[in-house]
């Protein structure tokens, strides 16, 4: 049996990170480009923004041993191209039955899901919100409010993530977009394409190697 230490971190609500942790992941505008549906805008919004992070991932990794378990927060800026709201990247994950949670620590969000087969979920996450992101489902976060989306997360260590899932697809089929009444709607995402049923039943194979050469 191998022992680990315990660990702690504060969770840093007004920073939106874990304190003292030592993998950070950030991203720009830039690296989003391709997943927003008006691309001068996010041409635009790119020049403005330069290299601003507009979201990033503080987080523990213990290991990546089947059975442990990464914990961390991601904070989002706030913002919108065109009529889309802010959003991350988005992944199933690698090992494709792992499951994730995240926790509302402050600002508004919504979970944008996915099934494998094209059914779209949205959940609504808010301060003290968890939300329990089932095995299978291709997820991502979208920041749907006017101040920075905090959010802690855990997920179990042997993931990792894909991110061919969504490209392959174009993009996942719903946008959060502005309801231009204060909220958020989903919005069909023109580009979309589905996946092939191989495709789908591949998924269930488990034991994909974590993070699919994907550098994180
Ligand atoms: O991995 P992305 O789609 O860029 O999303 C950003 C982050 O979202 C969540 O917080 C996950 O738990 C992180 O592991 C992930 O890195
Ligand atoms: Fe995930």
């Amino acid at each position: 049996m191998k022992l680990r230490e315990p660990a702690v971190f504060q969770v840093d609500v007004a920073k939106g990170e874990l304190a003292g942790a030592v993998n950070r992941y950030v991203k720009t505008l830039a690296d989003l480009e391709g997943l927003y549906e008006d691309e001068s805008a996010f041409l635009t919004l790119k020049g403005q923004l330069g290299a601003a992070v507009v979201y990033e991932v503080t987080d523990f990794k213990p290991s990546t041993d089947p059975g442990d378990m990464i914990v961390g927060v991601t904070r989002m800026r706030p913002g919108k191209v065109g009529r889309e709201f802010f959003l991350t990247r988005g992944h199933i994950h690698a090992n494709a039955n792992r499951p994730e949670i995240y926790y509302g620590e402050k600002g508004r969000g919504v979970m944008l899901l996915e099934s494998p087969k094209g059914e779209i979920r949205t959940v609504d996450i808010g301060a003290r919100t968890l939300c329990y992101v089932p095995p299978f489902w291709i997820h991502r976060s979208v920041n749907v409010g006017a101040d920075d989306l905090v959010m802690t997360f855990a997920y179990p260590a042997d993931s990792g993530q894909d991110y061919a899932i969504i490209e392959e697809a174009g993009g996942m089929r719903s946008r959060v977009v502005d309801d231009g009444a204060g909220g958020w709607r989903l919005a069909d995402n023109a580009r979309y394409r589905g996946r092939p049923a191989a495709r789908v039943e591949r998924l269930s194979a488990d034991a994909i190697s974590p993070n699919q050469g994907d550098p994180r």
